[in-house]
């Protein structure tokens, strides 16, 4: 490693431009906005009153250890997101809440097949949501965080709609929406379910990315790339389950190594092989949306300074830094790129390669992104006193 290193507290974190590939519109709102609109629309099973008490319980409930539980908070986050008002609100304060962390490029992904209860048609959602983005983005740049934020419209993987969703977003690709995904419970719900949705999606030369590998391993990740063709993993950490350290399986040697904190600092990449997934994954550069404290929540990783990132921060696959739910995991992206500094030894120049990683992955398109790059990320972090030199 060459360069400067340059410490990671959450003061610098927050100033630094970042790039956010997966967040969830409907795992990040306000508290306090779920208790206004919930009072506004006569939503009366909120399990909570005041906004500091309804945030623990989202934390709590969340710290569920497994998927599916995790994704039934969901329920209150849905239940006062069924109007254009309510869509508008929610996606202009995700744009302000997000940019006022530093972030400066944003794709924001929800499902709009769940917001049709008040009686929207899933065209009403997308330029709802769309419209709030925009005021969002106003508000943002006028608050002197300008920040970019687009749309993934995201199918449900449970339910029959995914062609119908990817013909939504292909429809909308020039007006605020980016690329698609498929979310939601993954055991039991293959990939190659939506092969109609993914096939229709290459042929209009669109992109998507698949949730893949967080609840379910290897072969969820290997449909995804192989059979749907994903441009990028949502997750995608139980890729280390084709990874083996001293000729063990990652998780296996975890196990041996869990007394030691810094056990994925330290091991010597000499001693780590991939499989031939992992390898594909790292030759054809996929880009992994990874979430460190969503998967702690999920059971999908063990501790911060044990998350699978810093390996394959270290192995060099293009691993990109996330926040999932922000409400969920009361989280944020700089507090996710502390947690790491704190306990898995990230510095500066790691989080310019994520945001840099997450920049190139991004589903705008190549001038836009090296704009942003160029224009935004780089002079960022050479204000923040990172000298540009390749870290990695
Ligand atoms: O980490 C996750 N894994 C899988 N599905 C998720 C995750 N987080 C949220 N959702 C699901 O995606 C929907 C649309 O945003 C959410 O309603 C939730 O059900
Ligand atoms: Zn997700």
């Amino acid at each position: 490693m060459t360069g400067t290193v340059t410490a990671l507290d959450a003061d610098t974190a927050a100033k630094a431009p970042k790039a956010l590939l997966h967040d969830h519109l409907d795992g990040g709102l306000r508290p306090a906005t779920i208790i206004e609109l919930a009072a506004e629309n006569g939503y009366d099973a909120l399990p909570a009153g005041d906004a500091d008490a309804l945030g623990q319980w989202f934390r709590d409930s969340a710290d569920s250890g497994s998927l599916p539980r995790y994704l039934e908070t969901f329920d209150h986050t849905l239940a006062v997101m069924q109007t254009r008002e309510e869509l508008f609100r929610v996606a202009s304060e995700c744009a302000q809440d997000l940019a006022s962390d530093g972030v400066v490029y944003a794709e924001s992904r929800y499902a709009p097949e769940q917001h049709l209860r008040a009686g929207l048609t899933l065209e009403g959602v997308v330029e709802a949501v769309n419209a709030g983005f925009r005021d969002g983005e106003a508000k943002a740049a006028e608050a002197g965080h300008p920040i970019r934020v687009t749309a993934l419209l995201t199918a449900m993987r449970h339910a029959a709609k995914s062609t119908e969703i990817a013909q939504l977003a292909v429809r909308y690709r020039d007006e605020g929406v980016s690329g698609f995904d498929i979310a939601g419970a993954e055991a039991g719900h293959p990939p190659t379910r939506h092969l109609d949705a993914f096939e229709y999606l290459r042929r209009e030369n669109a992109h998507f990315t698949i949730h893949a590998g967080e609840a379910f391993g290897l072969p969820s990740i290997w449909e995804a790339i192989q059979w749907c063709g994903a441009d990028r993993l949502g997750h995608g950490v139980r890729i280390v389950d084709d990874i083996t350290i001293d000729g063990a399986p990652f998780a296996e040697w975890l196990e041996g190594a869990k007394g030691n904190p810094a056990a994925l600092v330290e091991v010597e990449l000499e001693r780590v092989r991939l499989g031939r997934l992992a390898a594909y994954v790292r030759d054809t550069r996929i880009p992994l949306e990874m979430c460190p404290s969503s998967n702690l929540q999920t059971s999908a990783a063990l501790s911060i300074s044990l998350h699978p990132i810093t390996l394959l921060k270290r192995l060099l696959f293009r691993v990109t830094l996330n926040t999932d739910n922000r409400l969920m995991s009361g989280t944020s992206m700089s507090r996710e790129a502390a947690l790491l500094a704190e306990a898995a030894g990230w510095d500066l120049a790691d989080l310019r390669w994520v945001t840099i990683n997450a920049m190139k992955s991004a589903f705008i398109p190549f001038d836009e992104r090296l704009a942003l790059i160029n224009d935004v990320i780089k002079p960022g972090y050479a204000a923040l006193g990172h000298d540009g030199a390749p870290t990695h």
